[in-house]
C-alpha cells in the first residue's frame, strides 16, 4: 500500500524514517508533499521516496495519507483533499488540538487522529490514536501495523488524549528539558564537572533507567526502593521532589491543557467559517 505524508517536519521526517527503517513500508511506498520542495529534496537523499508535485498528486497514489502540517495549516489541506477521496481512502491527522469532530466535518469519510512521537524514528515510543466512525476494521488493521512498527499503539479516548499527549508526545522534550535543568543544577554545585559531563551521565543513566523498567518489568515505586537504601542518601532528594514537583507538575498540566484550549479553538473558528 501507498503512504502520503503531507508535511515534511519533525513529524513527517520520523514517519518516513521510522517506516523506513522498520521496513514495514519501504521509501518506494512513500510519497511525500511538502510545502516547500527543497526539503523534500534535502531528505530524499538518504530516504528515497517519490516527492508529489501537490496534494492531489498525493491523493492519486495513495490509500493512506498522513497530514503532518501544524493544526493551523491543516485545515486548508484537508479542504483541497476533501473532494477528492475516494471511499477507500483513509486520512490520518497527527495535528494536536483538532477532534475528530472538526475533521469529519470537512469530509465524512475514514479519519483517525493520530498523536506520534519523535522517538518512533528510533522504532520506540507510543503513538496515540482515535478513529471516527468511517474507519473500517482493514483500515483501522492496516493502520495499527504501520503504528506498531514505530513503537507501540494506544487507542484512546479523545476525552483523555491531550492528557495522554503530554506523556507519550510533549514527554520526550520535557525530560530532555528537566534533564537540562538537572545537569545544570549538578554543575552549579559542583563547577569543576563541565556541563557536557553532568549530561552525558544523565543519559546513560535515563538509558539504563528506561531499560531496567521496561526489561524487568518494574513499577516505578520498585525501582526507587532498589535505589533508595534505607536512611540513605537518595531518600533526601526523592523527599524534596515530594515536596516541590507536585505543584509543578500540576501547573505544567494546567498550561499545556490551556495551550490545547486556545489551539482547539482558533482551529475551530477554521472549521466552523468554512
Ligand atoms: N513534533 C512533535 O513531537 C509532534 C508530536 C505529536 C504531534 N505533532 C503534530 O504534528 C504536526 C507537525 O508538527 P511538526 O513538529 O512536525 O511541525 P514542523 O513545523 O516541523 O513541520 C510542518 C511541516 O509542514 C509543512 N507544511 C506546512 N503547510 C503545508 C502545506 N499546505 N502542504 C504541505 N506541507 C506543508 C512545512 O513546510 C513543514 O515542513 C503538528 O500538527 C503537531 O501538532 C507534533
Ligand atoms: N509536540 C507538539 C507540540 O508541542 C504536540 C505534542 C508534541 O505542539
Amino acid at each position: 500500500m501507498n503512504i502520503g505524508i503531507i508535511g515534511l517536519g519533525s513529524i513527517g521526517q520520523m514517519l518516513v524514517k521510522g517506516f523506513s527503517k522498520s521496513g514495514v513500508a519501504s521509501p518506494a511506498q512513500l510519497f511525500v508533499y511538502n510545502r516547500t520542495r527543497e526539503k523534500s529534496e534535502q531528505f530524499q537523499a538518504d530516504w528515497p521516496f517519490t516527492i508529489c508535485a501537490s496534494l492531489q498528486d498525493v491523493s492519486e497514489a495513495c490509500e493512506l495519507i498522513f497530514i503532518c502540517t501544524k493544526p493551523l495549516d491543516l485545515y486548508p489541506v484537508l479542504q483541497e483533499l476533501a473532494p477528492q477521496l475516494r471511499p477507500t481512502q483513509h486520512i490520518v491527522s497527527v495535528a494536536a488540538g483538532i477532534s475528530l469532530e472538526d475533521l469529519t466535518s470537512v469530509s465524512a469519510t475514514a479519519i483517525t487522529k493520530v498523536i506520534p512521537t519523535v522517538t518512533s524514528q528510533i522504532l520506540h515510543g507510543v503513538s496515540l490514536y482515535a478513529c471516527n466512525q468511517y474507519v473500517s476494521s482493514e483500515q483501522r488493521e492496516q493502520l495499527l501495523r504501520l503504528l506498531q512498527a514505530l513503537g507501540k499503539a494506544e487507542e484512546v479516548e479523545e476525552s483523555v488524549i491531550e492528557t495522554a499527549t503530554i506523556l507519550s508526545s510533549s514527554g520526550p522534550g520535557l525530560i530532555a528539558g528537566m534533564m537540562e535543568l538537572f545537569a545544570q543544577a549538578a554543575h552549579r554545585k559542583s563547577p569543576e564537572l563541565s556541563v557536557e559531563t553532568t549530561r552525558r551521565l544523565l543519559v546513560e543513566t535515563l538509558l539504563g533507567t528506561a531499560m531496567l523498567l521496561s526489561e524487568e518489568d518494574l513499577h516505578f515505586e520498585q525501582l526507587i526502593e532498589q535505589v533508595a537504601t534505607k536512611g540513605g542518601i537518595t531518600m533526601e532528594g526523592l523527599n524534596v521532589m515530594a515536596e516541590y514537583l507536585p505543584p509543578c507538575f500540576d501547573q505544567l498540566f494546567l498550561m499545556t491543557q490551556a495551550k490545547h484550549d486556545s489551539l482547539k479553538l482558533k482551529t475551530k473558528v477554521q472549521f466552523n467559517e468554512n
